[in-house]
């Protein structure tokens, strides 16, 4: 039995599940979105320059993808910092840090972050999209990047000896592209080896969520330990939410806070607002799926952090769990969702 079977491993070593307390399973700490920045409508080129200004807040709410530096969150330490402080002080006890290769992930910081705050934070193996995969990276074999995952896990990543506690997120797009179904197989691969959780980005298109676990399936992956993130932009009609939860993945709800009218990425979307999205974990609940959900922020932007007037790392605990509760998910199971099914899914087999 490896060291590593029954235990979530953090930035900081090995620690007991029951320790982890509520936690954020899809945040990110410090990174850089660059990869995916999308022009400003005509005529908001110069809001777009200089937007951090009281005026401008509702601006970069709905357009947070238009400006370069809101892509910037590796900026912003000292504020992150802050965040995980009033995160401790509102209940929270751990974040999954979901940054993978591509989007800077940085190990040294999140390391320092955990040590100055007393926030677990667990680190995330393996690549994002195929748009931030080097050339090096699209040549490599499966099991060439099997190698690297389960290195990343076992021994640490990016030259330290930091060790992640999860693969993911791993970035996929629609349709998906063959690098990213060779990760998707050394994912699967990796988790086969190592008995760990897996995080998945699917594409943005209603089948994109299944087809990945197809892939993950037919490559050995455990789907009941992988967890299909951004369902609130992906899946919109109940029935195939709830044909989709039959497959067995932990169904995470995680861009809660965000509010926006166009979603650059499909105009096809309307991005739910919060009362919407507790209304479909309340429909998961009732229909037996409550020991899948999962929920999170999905911090990637710097107006997401309350120093730019945005909602932060603690708006589940203050302001979502209320409404859970005023709209008829029990307590208990507001805790399975925020302490167990994490702990659940975060321990190594
Ligand atoms: C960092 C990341 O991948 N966030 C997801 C943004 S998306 O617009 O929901 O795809």
């Amino acid at each position: 039995m490896s060291e590593l079977s029954g235990k979530v491993q953090t930035v900081l070593g090995l620690v007991d599940p029951d320790q982890l307390g509520r936690t954020m399973t899809h945040e990110h700490l410090t990174m850089t979105f660059a990869c995916c920045y999308f022009p400003p409508p005509q005529g908001d080129e110069a809001v777009a320059e200089n937007p951090f200004q009281m005026q401008h807040m509702h601006w970069l709410r709905q357009n947070p993808y238009s400006c370069h530096e809101n892509l910037l969150l590796q900026q912003e330490v000292p504020a992150v910092r802050d965040e995980l402080l009033a995160y401790r002080k509102a209940g929270g006890g751990t974040i999954v840090e979901n940054t993978t290769t591509g989007i800077d992930r940085d190990l040294p910081t999140l390391k320092q972050l955990s040590k100055d705050t007393g926030v677990h934070v667990i680190a995330g193996a393996g690549y994002y999209v195929d748009c931030t995969h080097t050339e090096a990276t699209k040549r490599m074999s499966v099991e060439k990047l099997t190698d690297i995952i389960v290195s990343e896990v076992l021994h640490g990543a990016d030259g330290t000896d930091i060790r992640c506690g999860v693969i993911g997120e791993i970035g996929t797009g629609w349709p998906i592209t063959e690098s990213e179904r060779k990760v998707l197989r050394a994912t699967a691969h990796a988790q086969t080896q190592l008995g760990c959780p897996v995080i998945i980005h699917p594409g943005r298109n209603p089948t994109a969520p299944a087809e990945v676990l197809r892939i993950l399936q037919e490559a050995g992956g455990d789907i009941s330990k992988t967890v299909m993130s951004h369902l609130d932009r992906t899946i919109f009609d109940d029935g195939e939410l709830l044909e989709f939860a039959k497959l067995g993945s932990y169904l995470e709800y995680d861009l809660f806070g965000t509010e926006m009218l166009d979603y650059p990425y499909n105009l096809e979307v309307d991005m739910p607002s919060d009362s919407q999205r507790v209304k479909t974990l309340a429909l998961l609940v009732k229909e037996g799926y409550g020991d899948k959900v999962l929920v999170a922020h999905d911090i990637h932007t710097k107006n997401r952090l309350t120093k730019y007037g945005g909602h932060g790392y603690s708006h589940i605990l203050k302001n979502i769990v209320p409404k859970m509760l005023m709209r008829g998910i029990s307590q208990h199971q507001v805790d399975k969702i925020l302490i167990d099914n994490p702990k659940h899914w975060l321990t190594f087999k």
